[in-house]
């Protein structure tokens, strides 16, 4: 089985090379602070205080217990230099018990800072895309992101903040190590940090090996969790076990796998490749620094009563070093993911129409549509081409052509939720490109060809697209529900128009697909729009529900507003035939436009497509004892 190529990540974000990536670190720390700044400049504030002060006191106690060092060996011990130590040693302690009262304050701060980040983090990024204009979904590449930068990005930066705390205190640690080696000898500073470089080259080396598997696998765990969804999720399980997919699906999913945990291990052995590496030249370095210690001692370069001090200035570097590597390593990886988590936001800010105090008309008494042509994001062929119409209020205008042949998506445009590549959409004397999209989408109602199946209770899902506005007669409630025969679906509900339709809750109920097809019409109807777009609004059907929709639905172009403009999709044309206006589309052009009669009369494509389902009635006429007598024209469904 093959998976479609459309499972890619943004090529851009595959090309960041070392250097990028390096450059990367401040911007993504400035990223973290930014928002722990934002989220509370006090708590940060405090954070800040809190960890330098405790990274201090560790500091101020090495260099305490080197005095501790230096006053029993400096002649030797006895019992009056243990005596004299005595004050040192109650330093040391001190500064043990106060650097563990500053460890439980730093574990306060961060537990009540943390989450609020973090939590700031989700909303700025999911208020980001929530706002993106319709047409951001059908690309591919957006989608990822989307999905990678909420979720590895918030994570990274929840992460970074741990990592920069750490960073700080093994800094001040390391700074301090250094200062009383330096204060010892001049020499033995730069040869502990002989040992870092090797650590760091280590720590950077796995960093990017890391980054680079995830890079060259995210393709495939996409695939995987493809599979994964299409092998387990109930959606899919009617035709999985129809088709008998699931061995296939199986197999396909193991293979994946198989192929992901081979790179895993060959990324685990390179990276301990390259951590051995490291280790060797740091434990290289370190050898180097006890060499340099022992012939200090030899030549007499350093009293023998500083040594242990030295020693313990060594190890604490040492200890300090890999500390400020390890968080230097996570944060630089973090960095990764902290840039797309910087880009999802910036590609969601692009994709935001801009701010406009231009309003549409809420009643628009003409939509024109001027040498309009689209092409849907990553396609060749335009979906629609060079259509010059012009649809009056009241009017009610029906859009029939093959499939594919542009009528949704000429829905969506004159609707304004897509945006024409060439041309203009005007509301009256406002063009749609420069009006606020809400304000346009605010008078608009559109019944989808599979209509949203919203978790909510059956009320709710007729009601949802008219939270604002109330309805104190239920009149609005009434005629929706009657009209759309959702009516008789909520009757048959265990808890009427109370019950939850969803079965992702114990007690919610799922619908047929004609049921779920009622209820979005109702709720289409029930909005109260202006300007109603249905899109094959009655494909699930019954044939009694569909007569009686298409009839609501032609009749309902007067609304409690004023009248309305309909716009009805179809391919059962025997609906349409009373429509003031009937578009045909073929391959994204208008061909032909009139009324029935007009186009049945100019014997083109729509008199065509009239012809063969007007004949499929007329063959079953044949005399048979007990049929009903056949219909004149097509009717609603055969
Ligand atoms: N989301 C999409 N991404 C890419 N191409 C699309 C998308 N939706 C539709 N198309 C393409 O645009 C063209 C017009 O599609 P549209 O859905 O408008 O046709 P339609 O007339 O409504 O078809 P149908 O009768 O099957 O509903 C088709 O060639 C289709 O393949």
């Amino acid at each position: 089985m093959k998976m479609p190529e459309w499972a890619r990540v943004d090529e851009r974000v595959a090309a960041a090379g070392f250097g990028q990536a390096v450059r990367a670190l401040p911007t993504a720390v400035a990223v973290v602070l930014r928002l722990a700044w934002r989220t509370s400049p006090r708590l940060t504030l405090l954070a800040a205080v809190v960890h330098v002060v405790s990274g201090s006191v560790t500091a101020f106690g090495l260099l305490a217990t080197a005095n501790v060092f230096t006053a029993l060996l400096e002649q030797g011990p006895t019992p009056e230099r243990v005596l004299q130590s005595l004050p040192a040693i109650a330093v040391v302690t001190g500064s043990y018990a106060a650097r563990a009262l500053l460890d439980a304050a730093v574990a306060a701060v961060e537990g009540t800072l943390r989450p609020r980040v973090t939590a700031a983090a989700d909303d700025e990024v999911t208020a980001a895309v929530v706002r993106v204009g319709l047409i951001a979904f059908e690309d591919a590449d957006f989608r990822e992101l989307s999905r990678q930068g909420a979720r590895f990005g918030v994570r990274a930066i929840e992460t970074s903040l741990r990592r920069m705390a750490d960073l700080t205190s093994s800094l001040i640690s390391l700074a301090a190590a250094m200062l009383t080696a330096a204060l010892l000898n001049p020499w033995l500073a730069p040869v502990l940090l002989l040992a870092a470089a090797a650590d760091g080259w280590a720590a950077a080396r796995v960093a990017k090996l890391n980054y680079r598997h995830f890079l060259d696998t995210v393709g495939r765990n996409i695939r995987k969790s493809i599979v994964e969804e299409v092998a387990t999720w109930r959606s899919m399980a009617l035709e999985r076990h129809a088709l008998t997919l699931q061995e296939p699906l199986l197999g396909e999913y193991r293979r994946i796998a198989r192929s992901l945990t081979r790179e895993e291990v060959r990324l685990a052995h390179r990276s301990n490749l390259v951590r051995t590496t490291g280790r060797a030249a740091a434990g290289l370095g370190t050898a180097v620094a006890f060499l340099v210690l022992g012939w200090l001692l030899y030549t007499g370069g350093m009293e023998l009563a500083l040594a242990g001090t030295a020693v313990l200035a060594m190890r604490t570097a040492s200890t300090a070093l890999s500390n400020t590597m390890r968080a230097v390593n996570t944060l630089y990886e973090d960095s990764f993911y902290i840039g797309f988590y910087r880009q999802l936001l910036v590609e969601s800010r692009k994709r935001q129409p801009p701010a406009t105090a231009v309003k549409a008309p809420s009643d628009p008494a003409e939509i024109r549509l001027d040498g309009v042509s689209f092409t849907y994001p990553g396609q060749k062929r335009p979906a629609l081409r060079d259509i010059s119409v012009t649809i009056r209020r009241g009017e009610v205008v029906a859009l029939v052509g093959e499939n594919g042949s542009g009528k949704t998506t000429l829905g969506k445009l004159l609707t304004g939720l897509y945006p024409p590549d060439e041309g203009t959409v005007h509301w009256d004397d406002v063009d749609l490109a420069h009006a606020d999209p809400a304000s346009v989408h605010a008078n608009i109602a559109v019944i989808a060809q599979e209509p949203a199946e919203w978790p909510m209770t059956a009320a709710t899902n007729v009601t949802v697209g008219r939270l604002g506005r109330a309805d104190p007669d239920r009149r609005a409630w009434r005629e929706a529900v009657d009209s759309s025969g959702a009516a008789e679906v909520i009757d048959s509900l265990p808890d009427k128009e109370n019950t939850v339709l969803s079965k992702k809750f114990d007690e919610g109920q799922d619908l047929s697909g004609g049921q779920w097809q009622r209820m979005g019409i109702a709720r289409g109807i029930y909005r109260d729009a202006s300007v109603l777009v249905a899109d094959e609004p009655t494909a699930a059907l019954d044939a009694r529900a569909e007569a009686r929709v298409f009839a609501g639905l032609q009749h309902a172009s007067t609304s409690d507003r004023g009248r309305r403009t309909t716009v009805l999709v179809t391919h059962r044309l025997a609906n349409i035939r009373s429509a003031d206006r009937i578009l045909v589309l073929e391959k994204g052009r208008l061909i032909e436009e009139g009324t029935h009669e007009e186009l049945v009369r100019a014997g083109g494509v729509y008199h065509e497509l009239y012809e063969i389902q007007a004949r499929a009635y007329r063959h079953a006429e044949v005399p048979e004892p007990r049929a009903s007598p056949a219909p004149e024209t097509p009717t609603a469904s055969p």
